[in-house]
């Protein structure tokens, strides 16, 4: 039986067990005791328990340091790898960090070339639209590389997906349209086309900063093409355009970028798609046909921008200039709806910082946390602790607080348990 069983020897962080639990209702972990009555043993030799013979216990929190780098919490997977949030102990900057296993690395296709690509790139880039790549740290000895990126809260994928009517008012996808024109033009004018511009790649800092993301099949044209051609593209499915659906050998990247924008602004305003299939095959059918049929919601003047970002003949399509005078851009509309807001991360609506909890764990050694009192209640209850030069302020929402343990004050700090990864090294 898998009674003392605690979910984290069976390997998995504590975002996972949420997430497991919540999608399977049960788990199966490695107990091999025969008197089982209750679990199930598959042909794996696999003990199937329920979630209720299983005790929940939170993973400690280790603190994790990778070069000046402060680890936090899980904040989202790809193909690649981990996505974790990071706090810059030199500047107090928040930041989030890909972590790619150069070993999963080769086993995808193209994997270590679009990631290699994908660093030049975001080297050579700096623009308030586009997600800028903060550090680059390499631990050969675990055949790691850490991406560390500017945090990011979201992205709008996700807000569509936690909302309930999956789509954006106008206003709110003007915003963001508007910014992705911005980030866009940017890449153009150095002769980067992205090949993957869709929702998911739009990711939005706190205050609303849209930045486009993943770079990972982009490509930079030569220095003296004459112009941007280009022959292959990864992008995914639903956003590629009718001559790359049509198999043409050769292509104008930017026109690409332009179509994959149009059906990124038809999803966010309707939250569907211009040309649809059950699969891969009927959508490429769909988009080669190029036959656009736009609902009545769409009215003018957004009825005339897609339209003209979505002509199947890359030749009539818009071009940025187009789209930037066209009166739809051009245009405010009104905020008269409210907002989509940015999902919660793990049910906190504030995106709280989840580094704070491993550097507790640092400077207290223990699971208990230090209190929090104000500076009032402090002066008020010890006033001799408030004036102690080891008494570390902090502010939060706003308010001026104090942090205070009782084992604080009495001596050093108690035995760190931190795993350095001195080496990393900056690339
Ligand atoms: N800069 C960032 N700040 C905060 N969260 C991020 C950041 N970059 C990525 N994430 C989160 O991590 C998740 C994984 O990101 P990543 O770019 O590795 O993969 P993806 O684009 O979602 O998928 P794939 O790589 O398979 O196309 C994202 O969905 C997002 O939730």
């Amino acid at each position: 039986m898998c009674d003392n069983m605690a979910i984290e020897e069976v390997g998995l962080e504590n975002d996972e067990i949420e997430l497991n639990a919540d999608a399977f209702g049960d788990y199966y972990c490695h107990s091999w005791d025969n008197d089982d009555k209750d679990g199930i043993i598959n042909d794996m030799g696999f003990h199937r328990v329920d979630s209720d013979q299983i005790i929940y216990r939170s993973k400690k929190k280790r603190c994790k340091l990778i070069g000046k780098y402060v680890m936090g919490d899980v904040l989202g997977e790809g193909s690649y790898g981990k996505v974790k949030e990071l706090l810059d102990m030199e500047t107090l900057c928040r930041r989030a960090v890909k972590i790619l296993k150069k070993r999963k690395l080769r086993r995808i296709p193209n994997g270590e070339q679009n990631v290699d690509g994908e660093i030049k790139l975001l080297k050579r880039l700096k623009h308030r639209n586009v997600i800028e790549l903060v550090d680059v740290l390499v631990n050969e000895e675990k055949q790691k590389m850490y991406l560390v990126m500017e945090y990011c809260v979201g992205g709008l994928q996700d807000m569509l997906e936690n909302s309930p009517g999956r789509k954006f008012p106008q206003w709110q996808a003007h915003e963001y349209f508007s910014q992705l024109i911005d980030g866009l033009e940017y890449l153009h004018s150095k002769g980067i086309v992205h090949k993957d511009i869709k929702p998911g790649n739009l990711l939005l800092t706190l205050d609303g900063t849209l930045k486009i993301s993943d770079f990972g099949v982009a490509e930079a044209l030569d220095l003296f093409a004459p112009d941007d051609t280009c022959f292959t593209t990864q992008g995914s499915p639903a956003f590629q355009p009718p001559e790359i659906a049509n198999g043409v050998e050769s292509f104008s990247g930017f026109k690409i970028d332009i179509w994959s924008s149009g059906v990124t602004l038809y999803y966010l305003i309707t939250g569907e798609y211009p040309f649809k299939g059950d699969n891969v095959y009927r959508l490429f059918e769909s988009i080669g046909q190029g036959l656009l049929s736009l609902p009545d919601l769409i009215v003018e003047p957004l009825r005339s921008l897609l339209d003209g970002m979505l002509k199947k003949d890359p030749k009539d399509r818009f071009s940025l200039q187009q789209i930037r005078h066209h009166p739809w851009f051009i245009s405010r509309p009104g905020k008269l709806e409210t907002a989509v807001p940015v999902p919660a991360l793990r049910g906190d609506d504030l995106h709280t910082m989840s580094v704070l909890p491993y550097l507790i764990a640092y400077h207290y050694g223990s699971d208990e946390s230090p209190q929090f009192v104000t500076a009032r209640e402090l002066n008020d209850d010890h006033r001799s602790l408030a004036d102690d030069s080891e008494n570390k302020s902090t502010k939060n929402n706003g308010s001026f607080i104090t942090a205070k343990t009782t084992s604080w004050r009495r001596g050093p700090l108690p035995c760190i348990n931190v795993r350095k990864l001195t080496n990393c090294r900056t690339s």
